[in-house]
C-alpha cells in the first residue's frame, strides 16, 4: 500500500494595513488564495502603519518613501508575518534587502476620478465654475489639473476615504480627485463621476493594481503567490516602476502614467509636471511586454532629455524648504 505523503499543513500569516480599503484588499487576496489551496490556512494580521498616524500633516511634506508599508517590512523580515498585500502605488520602487515584490494581481481601472459635491452633479471638469474648490492631496494631479484648469482653486485633502467624502459632502471642497479603483474597491463605484482621461491627467505608477511583498528566500511562499499574478498587469506595472525609479520619484512628485497592453507590445507614456503646471514634459515609448523594465528606464532618460531632472530638483528643493 502507498501512502500519501503530503507536507505539513502549514498556516500562513499575511500582513496589511487596518485601513478598511487594505482589509477589502487583503480579504480578496485571501479569497482567491484559498481557492488554489484549500488546505492551507491563511491567517490575516493587522498592522498600523506610519501613514495611518500622521494624517494632519500634507503628504507632499513628509514624502513618502516607504510610509504606508515599513511596519509590514520589519513584520516579514522578523517572521511575524508571510507576505504583505499593499496598494502597489504606495510601494516604493525599490525594497528594503531581503524582500522582494514576488506578484501583482489583476489592475482595476487605474484612472483617476472626479467625484464631485451634489450642487455640481450636472457639471464635469470642463464646466465646473472658475473657483471651485478641488480636494487633493497629489502632487500629481494638481500639477496636471493645475495645467489644464488652472481657474480653479486647489486644496489639500487627507484621511481615509471616507473622511475625505464626508468633507465633500459636507461643503469644504465642491469636488474630490480620487483613484477610481478605490472607491470600486469599496463599493462606491456610484460616485465616481467623471473617469478622468489620460489626455487631462496620466494615472499613478501601479495605480489600481496590488503587489504583494514577501522575503526573497521564501520559495514555497512565491510559488503559491504565482497563482494569483495577473502577467499583463505586471508587465505594464513593472514598466510604470522602472520609469519611477529611474526618476527617484515616489508617489508624491508629480510624476504620472498610461499603460497599454496589446498581444505582445505595451506602450508607456509619462509625464513629469512643475507643482504650478507650468511646465510639463511627456513622452510615449513602445516595444515589446518582456522587456517592460527596458522600456520604462527608456522613457526616464527620454524625459531627462527633455528636462524632467531639473523639474524634480526644484520639486525636491521646494519641499526641503517647507514651502
Ligand atoms: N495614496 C492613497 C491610496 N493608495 C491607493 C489608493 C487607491 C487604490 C489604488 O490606487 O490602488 C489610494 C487612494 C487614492 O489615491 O485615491
Amino acid at each position: 500500500m502507498t501512502s500519501v505523503v503530503s507536507s505539513p499543513v502549514r498556516t500562513i500569516r499575511i500582513g496589511s494595513r487596518k485601513s478598511q480599503l487594505a482589509l477589502v484588499q487583503t480579504y480578496w487576496v485571501r479569497e482567491q488564495l484559498q481557492k488554489s489551496f484549500p488546505d492551507i490556512t491563511f491567517e490575516v494580521h493587522t498592522m498600523s502603519t506610519q501613514g495611518d498616524k500622521i494624517l494632519d500633516v500634507a503628504l507632499a511634506k513628509i514624502g513618502d518613501k516607504g510610509l504606508f508599508t515599513k511596519e509590514l517590512e520589519l513584520g516579514m523580515l522578523s517572521q511575524e508575518i508571510d507576505f504583505a498585500v499593499h496598494s502597489l502605488k504606495d510601494l516604493p520602487t525599490n525594497l528594503p534587502e531581503g524582500l522582494t515584490l514576488a506578484v501583482i494581481t489583476e489592475r482595476e481601472n487605474p484612472a483617476d476620478a472626479l467625484v464631485v459635491h451634489d450642487k455640481y452633479k450636472n457639471k464635469q471638469l470642463e464646466t465646473l465654475p472658475a473657483g471651485a474648490v478641488i480636494g487633493t492631496s497629489s502632487l500629481r494631479r494638481l500639477a496636471q489639473l493645475r495645467h489644464k484648469f488652472p481657474h480653479f482653486t486647489f486644496k489639500d485633502v487627507r484621511g481615509n476615504l471616507n473622511t475625505r467624502l464626508a468633507k465633500l459632502d459636507a461643503g469644504e471642497y465642491d469636488a474630490l480627485i480620487l483613484a477610481a479603483a478605490g472607491l470600486e474597491r469599496l463599493g462606491m463605484s456610484d460616485r465616481i463621476h467623471q473617469i478622468i482621461p489620460p489626455e487631462i491627467s496620466l494615472h499613478a505608477v501601479g495605480q489600481g493594481a496590488l503587489g504583494i511583498e514577501c522575503r526573497a528566500d521564501d520559495q514555497e511562499i512565491i510559488t503559491i503567490l504565482k497563482a494569483i499574478e495577473h502577467p499583463p498587469t505586471r508587465d505594464r506595472c513593472l514598466a510604470e516602476r522602472a520609469f519611477l525609479r529611474v526618476l527617484e520619484g515616489g508617489c508624491q512628485v508629480p510624476i504620472g502614467v498610461n499603460t497599454e497592453i496589446s498581444g505582445d507590445n505595451l506602450t508607456l507614456t509619462g509625464i513629469v509636471a512643475s507643482v504650478d503646471g507650468q511646465k510639463l514634459v511627456k513622452d510615449t515609448v513602445s516595444g515589446a511586454a518582456q522587456e517592460s523594465e527596458k522600456l520604462g528606464a527608456q522613457l526616464a532618460e527620454l524625459l531627462r532629455e527633455k528636462g524632467a531632472q531639473e523639474i524634480l530638483e526644484e520639486i525636491f528643493t521646494e519641499i526641503q524648504r517647507g514651502s
